[in-house]
């Protein structure tokens, strides 16, 4: 028998039941619910990761439809549940949904929704963050001054690495880190080497083209190009931020071997998922290399860090904030409350779920569509 979880009740005479396993930022999310005939049950539990048997509990024996965390176990056990409570539709409150068994859901005929869109320039924003931090060296330098150890000026103080005519290489280059191969190329003049299993077509011509820009303004161009292998990337590039989904093929993608024919000074960024790196071989190379610096948002098994990790003054550590703009943050909650709202009215899919602007101006009303399915086709859903 499940546990009871505690809850809060929106309009609790709504004719449609959506749980929302998580409090989420803003009320606009709630709101667009609550005025098409939901209750909106939110969990309150102070516990930030729930578990199957605590989600099963909030499920109950009629639900239709559940907004989740990318932290919670979306498989069979859940999907079987939500269909048998009349469940139509569940939506990640994040683009990544390697935390749902898309083939499980399949099997129920329920929809499984995510929030690309809204979150692609901020997460690239701390991928950015990162890397100048780790380049720059701004953790250990904030530390060493709250620690009062400052007294003079020094020329071998914190030195760092440049980034002004360094490569940068991106592993995974489609919105997230076409977004970042850019902030990186125009902010600093990096030049790009990328690795993705697809062309970039829009970010090799944006580079061609602000190279030719540089050209004209008398300044030094800057150049891309596509890698045959992901080893080019690392073998090349100064700076490397990984951007890929997690699946089979890119798990422990970063392992010792390939760790070993990085460039000693180079600097990692992770801000795609934990278990893209073999984090305790990330640990040892850290040791060995001092000189070697990683910006990690993401961890092989959060909230934890391998051991040694937090020992390590060339690695800075943030707990898995890289979508943690307010903006952002708030248009996820509404992109995921859409999703399923749009499930259960029989809305049909937005025609490009990248283009999720009409479903954020606060001043209108949303379309009436779901905004991402993922697996629309496999569930015979049709688009707007
Ligand atoms: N740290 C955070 O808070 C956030 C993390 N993410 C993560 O970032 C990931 C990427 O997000 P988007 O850019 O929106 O997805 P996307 O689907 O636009 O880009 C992923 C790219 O990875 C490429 N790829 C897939 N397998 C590959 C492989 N084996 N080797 C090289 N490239 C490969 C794809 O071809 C695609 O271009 C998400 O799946 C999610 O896990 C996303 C948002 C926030
Ligand atoms: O959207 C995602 O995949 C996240 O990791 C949320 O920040």
């Amino acid at each position: 028998m499940a546990k009871p979880v505690s809850i809060e009740v929106w309009n609790p005479n709504g004719k449609y039941r959506v749980v929302s396993t998580k409090s989420m930022p803003g009320t606009r999310w709630i709101r667009l619910l609550t005025d098409q005939d939901c209750r909106v049950e939110i969990c309150t539990d102070k516990k930030t990761i729930l578990s199957v048997e605590d989600i099963l509990a909030l499920i109950g024996d009629k639900c239709d439809g559940v907004i989740g965390q990318l932290t919670e176990d979306w498989g069979e056990v859940l999907f079987s549940a939500l269909k048998r409570a009349g469940g139509k539709a569940f939506s990640n409150m994040a683009v990544g949904y390697n935390n749902v068994d898309v083939g499980a859901a399949n099997k129920y005929g329920i929809a499984v929704g995510n929030t690309p869109g809204v979150l692609t320039e901020t997460t690239a924003e701390l991928a950015a963050s990162l890397s100048l931090a780790a380049s720059r060296r701004i953790v250990e330098a904030d530390q060493f001054m709250r620690a009062g150890l400052y007294d003079g000026w020094l020329p071998h103080l914190f030195v760092g690495n440049l980034l002004k005519g360094q490569t940068v290489g991106v592993i995974g280059a489609g919105r997230i880190g076409s977004a970042y191969a850019r902030m990186m190329i125009e902010g600093f003049k990096m030049n790009l080497i990328y690795y993705d299993l697809y062309q970039a077509t829009r970010l090799e011509k944006f580079v061609t083209a602000y190279g030719q820009f540089l050209k004209a303004n008398g300044e030094q161009p800057v150049t891309w190009k596509r890698a045959a292998t992901m080893e080019d990337v690392l073998r090349e590039a100064d700076v490397i931020s990984l951007h890929p989904v997690l699946d089979k093929t890119t798990y422990h993608l970063i392992n010792k071997e390939r760790l070993a024919i990085m460039k000693k000074e180079a600097i990692l960024v992770n801000a795609s998922r934990g278990p893209v790196i073999d984090e305790a071989a990330l640990v040892e190379h850290l040791k060995q290399n001092p000189m070697f610096r990683v910006g990690l948002d993401v961890f092989e098994e959060e909230p934890f860090m391998k051991p040694g990790l937090a020992d390590q003054e060339n690695a800075v550590v943030v707990p898995h904030i890289a979508s943690a703009s307010k903006w952002t943050r708030e248009g996820m909650a509404t992109l995921a409350a859409l999703n399923v709202l749009g499930k259960i009215k029989g809305y049909p899919i937005w025609s490009d779920p990248n283009r999720a602007e009409p479903f954020l101006n606060e001043n209108s009303v949303p379309p009436a569509a779901c905004p991402s399915i993922v697996n629309a086709k496999e569930i015979g859903l049709s688009k707007l």
